[in-house]
């Protein structure tokens, strides 16, 4: 079915940065938008979920990257929407490694294997970029030889956990090194619906606007010099002069969506070349707690000979008093692992490392929720992993337009990928960018009328004239002298 009306521009995907990238549209008065949405909700991977008698997050938990000299506006907006947050201190957590027989290693022994494996992964990390890549090809977390279990525990902390990394990076260096995590009924997707509610007609929390469509596939992305068609799985029709692709990097490279014509190499290539983490918080309800509390013990390590088996665990007793919740993240082979098996599975696997930490007598837990982000198809992993050899180039041709597709998303953003303020920046800048782009067009417009009205009349179709004058690459290169400009340009 073909929609008779063609729109400014089609929004693919309602996570952070669609509806932020949305959001400076309608501010600058582009409002004939569409967003198509695959899933039932708008989110995308800010997720909450009903758990035992408390709402927990399956996808992003925490603002990270706040109390520094930059406020983060992710933190900014958690503050004017009055979310509820809890300040989480990793610090301690070396202290509270279990081993298999339960025992909590000596501290010295933690704090010097965690210092040797820290200062390991600097030394790696200065290597040149020759080993650095012969390196990656051998052993993809750059291995810092870990053998014993305390020294496994420690390098996937190190190395799989992303609160942990021993390189300086930019959301820690520019916005502050502490983390809150997010601990509202209302869940961390409240602050895309207080941003949607700028511009699109809510009610009671919920959004009542016809330019918003859950439940609504987009499968192929027809795009020309005259504008884009968009195909969705029902079969629907949809046209406008331009679209913006907010799907993860894991959905690109899924070929979920169906370009035609296809992308450049340029594009694919980069694409093809970002690496998905997958990040798997298992959530686990008990009759009560039988684990220590108190200052200093939110966070536990269990030292297992297999690296990153269980090896993570949080209690949510700060978060929710009372709510008797442990969760265990996993990662990649292990999340992929964990996915393909039955929950049951997972649970009696999670009841025998908690029986190897806490004795034999612990309860059983009476239910459990295991996230699938890898086997959801319309992600694909949980977020974006810059390779270690990713130069400029590779990320801006991740998000440099195609004509008139344009880019966004987490991954998108070269300072702040696998983020939630990263989606929400990313979101920003390429609204801006598009915004420029449509103001750049009318001026061709204008301008070709003038110069081509009496060459028309002796030669050419007004439709050739006009499409031999236009440099179809000529997005691309705006979108790169933008991206530069800092955000204070963005109307808000
Ligand atoms: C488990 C997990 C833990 C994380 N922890 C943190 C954390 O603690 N702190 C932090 O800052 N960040 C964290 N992140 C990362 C953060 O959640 C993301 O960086 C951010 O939410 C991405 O936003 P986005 O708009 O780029 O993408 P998304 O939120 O993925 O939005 C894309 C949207 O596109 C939709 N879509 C996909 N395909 C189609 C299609 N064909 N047609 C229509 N719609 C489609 C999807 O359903 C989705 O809604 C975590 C992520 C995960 C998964």
């Amino acid at each position: 079915m073909e929609s008779q009306n063609r729109c400014s521009v089609i929004i693919v995907g309602a996570g952070i940065s669609g509806i932020s990238a949305a959001k400076v549209l309608a501010k600058n008065g582009v409002e004939d938008i569409l967003i198509l949405e695959a899933s039932d909700s708008i989110g995308g991977r800010l997720k909450k979920h009903d758990f035992g008698s408390v709402s927990v997050e399956l996808g992003a938990g925490w603002i990270a990257g706040v109390g520094g000299e930059k406020s983060n506006p992710v933190w900014e907006l958690a503050v004017q929407s009055g979310l509820r947050t809890c300040f989480s201190d990793y610090s301690n957590a070396r202290f509270n490694i279990y081993d298999r027989s339960g025992k909590i290693f000596p501290s010295a022994l933690a704090d010097d294997t965690y210092k040797k494996a820290v200062a390991s992964a600097i030394q790696k990390l200065r290597t040149d970029q020759d080993s650095l890549l012969t390196a990656y090809a051998s052993d993809p977390r750059i291995s810092t030889k870990p053998e014993t279990p305390i020294e496994l525990a420690i390098d996937f902390i190190l190395h799989d956990f992303e609160m942990a990394e021993v390189e300086p990076i930019a959301t820690y260096v520019d916005f502050g090194e502490r983390e809150f995590l997010v601990a509202d009924e209302r869940g961390y997707e409240y602050l895309l619906y207080k941003m949607a509610e700028d511009f699109l007609f809510t009610s009671d929390d919920k959004i009542l606007d016809n330019r918003l469509r859950l439940n609504t596939v987009v499968r192929e992305l027809h795009h020309s010099r005259d504008g884009v068609k968009v195909t969705t799985e029902d079969g629907c029709v949809y046209k406008a002069n331009y679209v913006i692709v907010s799907v993860s990097i894991g959905v690109l490279q899924s070929h979920l969506l169906y370009f035609n014509p296809g992308l450049p190499s340029w594009k694919t290539e980069a694409i093809e070349k970002c690496d998905v983490m997958v990040y798997t918080k298992i959530f686990l309800q008990f009759p009560y707690k039988f684990w220590p509390c108190g200052p200093g013990k939110e966070f536990f390590i269990y030292a297992h000979e297999q690296r990153g088996y269980y090896t993570f665990w949080q209690h949510m007793e700060n978060a929710y008093p009372g709510s008797n919740i442990l969760v265990v993240t996993l990662t990649n082979e292990e999340s992929k692992r964990v996915e393909s098996q039955s929950d049951q599975e997972t649970m009696r696997e999670a009841m025998g490392v908690l029986r190897d930490m806490f004795g034999p007598d612990i309860p059983e837990a009476t239910d459990i929720l295991v996230p699938c982000w890898y086997n959801n198809r319309y992600q694909r992993g949980s977020y974006s992993n810059y390779p270690i050899y990713a130069d400029s180039q590779m990320v801006e041709n991740i998000k440099a337009p195609v004509g008139r597709v344009f880019f966004t998303g987490e991954h998108t953003s070269e300072k702040f990928n696998g983020y939630v303020h990263g989606g929400y920046l990313a979101g920003l800048d390429t609204g801006e960018a598009l915004l420029e782009e449509m103001k750049a067009e009318k001026d061709r417009e204008t301008n070709n009328k003038s110069i081509l009205q009496p060459l028309l009349a002796i030669t050419l179709s007004k439709k050739e004239a006009v499409a031999s004058l236009r440099n179809y690459d000529i997005h691309r290169q705006l979108f790169h002298s933008n991206s530069k400009r800092g955000l204070a340009e963005v109307t808000l």
